[in-house]
């Protein structure tokens, strides 16, 4: 969507006819927008593109796109809200609206081109160090609330076979910014043209069994230091962590069902046997948000530590554990879990298969649309 809705304007044909008084204002407007530094977002985009077609077109006169037509249906379903607002009104509103999102100082003139280098390539995403002991796999996606892209997905299975057999004695997860993850990028299943869709939801299912099973088959202590908010799959995952420090200020969130979709990362397991079935439940099914604190009671976190000394705390006593001898650690850990791993694959192949099919139901479709077009937030 991002791609496609990338000022949406500069894609659209005018009709100049429609323009009456504010003609020029409209047309600054227009030259503006294209001079933005940064994109203004989603949901600002599509209030555009309704506003524009309104000001030009007037009232929404097209054919409701399909359901499965993602884009076109965002667009349509922004336009149409506008109902029977008048062109002139839509055109003042087009104009306040860019106006709003540049300095009032600023000239066209004076805006600089956007910086070809604003968006981090993909290698970027996720930073993978080595230090003391430690491989700190790190979510770098600061802007988009570290949502994981499908290319990040690739880049952890790769980063966990290589902690697999590297110097350090633990593997820590962490991320970047206010947010730990706010778990799948959604848009991994909107930028997608309607007639792949089946495939795409197929080659999805594989590569969620592929993420979660290096999860399952990691044989050092696994640690998650969850910085911020964590939702979905990054906290299904915790079941198969060994440790996980988190902040206060952390939340916990499966919003599986508001998402028309169902549990994944084995938690359909692991979380039951954690917190008892009731409590699992309140989680999966319901969607019930968890503090840090709440999570911590159910023995989803191992402990909880104020924000304002969190890194600190929480660094100081990884450094210490990473001196202890690495072969114990690891063997340790698999008198743990080796009882458990045929059932977490056959967990893991279970849950794929189930999701493979919620990704291609109307329910989970309503739900992407909600969020690409932002009527709803979590
Ligand atoms: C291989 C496939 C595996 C599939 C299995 C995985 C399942 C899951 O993980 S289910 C959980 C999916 N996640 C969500 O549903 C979260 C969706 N995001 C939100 O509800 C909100 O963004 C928020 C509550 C996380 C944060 O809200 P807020 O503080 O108001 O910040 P913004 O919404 O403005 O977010 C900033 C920026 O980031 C983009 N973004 C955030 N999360 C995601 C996401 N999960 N996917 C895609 N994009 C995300 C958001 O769109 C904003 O972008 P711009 O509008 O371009 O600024």
């Amino acid at each position: 969507l991002l791609q496609v809705l990338r000022f949406p304007v500069v894609q659209l044909h005018m009709s100049r006819t429609a323009m009456r008084a504010s003609e020029k204002d409209f047309e600054n407007a227009r030259n503006q927008l294209k001079l933005l530094m940064k994109d203004p977002g989603n949901e600002v985009k599509l209030k555009l593109y309704a506003l524009y077609k309104q000001a030009t077109e007037g009232p929404c006169n097209t054919p409701k796109p399909s359901m499965l037509d993602f884009i076109n249906k965002a667009k349509w379903d922004a336009w149409n809200a506008l109902g029977s607002l008048p062109k002139e009104t839509a055109r003042q509103n087009y104009v306040d609206l860019v106006s709003s999102l540049s300095p009032s100082s600023e000239s066209s003139s004076q805006v600089k081109p956007a910086a070809a280098n604003e968006k981090q390539p993909g290698s970027e995403n996720i930073i993978v160090t080595s230090q003391d002991g430690i491989t700190k796999i790190m979510f770098n996606r600061p802007t988009k609330k570290n949502a994981i892209t499908t290319s990040m997905y690739k880049e952890i299975i790769h980063a966990l076979k290589a902690a697999s057999t590297d110097n350090s004695a633990i593997t820590v997860f962490t991320g970047n910014g206010d947010y730990y993850s706010s778990g799948n990028d959604l848009t991994n299943f909107t930028d997608v043209p309607p007639n792949s869709i089946e495939e795409t939801a197929k080659n999805a299912s594989i590569l969620l069994r592929e993420f979660v099973d290096a999860f399952i088959d990691f044989p050092k202590p696994l640690v998650a230091v969850i910085n911020g908010p964590a939702v979905g799959i990054v906290v299904t995952l915790l079941g198969l962590f060994d440790v996980v420090y988190a902040s206060d200020k952390a939340t916990f969130h499966t919003p599986f069902s508001e998402l028309g979709q169902s549990p994944e990362g084995c938690a359909s397991y692991t979380f039951p046997k954690i917190m008892g079935p009731a409590k699992a439940a309140e989680m999966l099914i319901l969607g019930k948000k968890l503090t840090a604190g709440e999570a911590c009671a159910r023995g989803l976190v191992t402990e909880v530590f104020p924000e304002s000394t969190f890194q600190k705390e929480v660094w100081t006593r990884l450094k210490a554990y990473a001196k202890l001898p690495t072969n114990s650690l690891r063997i340790s850990k698999e008198l743990i879990r080796s009882n458990e791993k045929e059932k977490l694959h056959a967990v893991n192949a279970e849950e794929c298969t189930v999701l493979q099919g919620r990704w291609l139901s109307e329910e989970c479709m309503n739900a992407l649309m909600n969020f690409v077009s932002r009527k709803s937030k979590l």
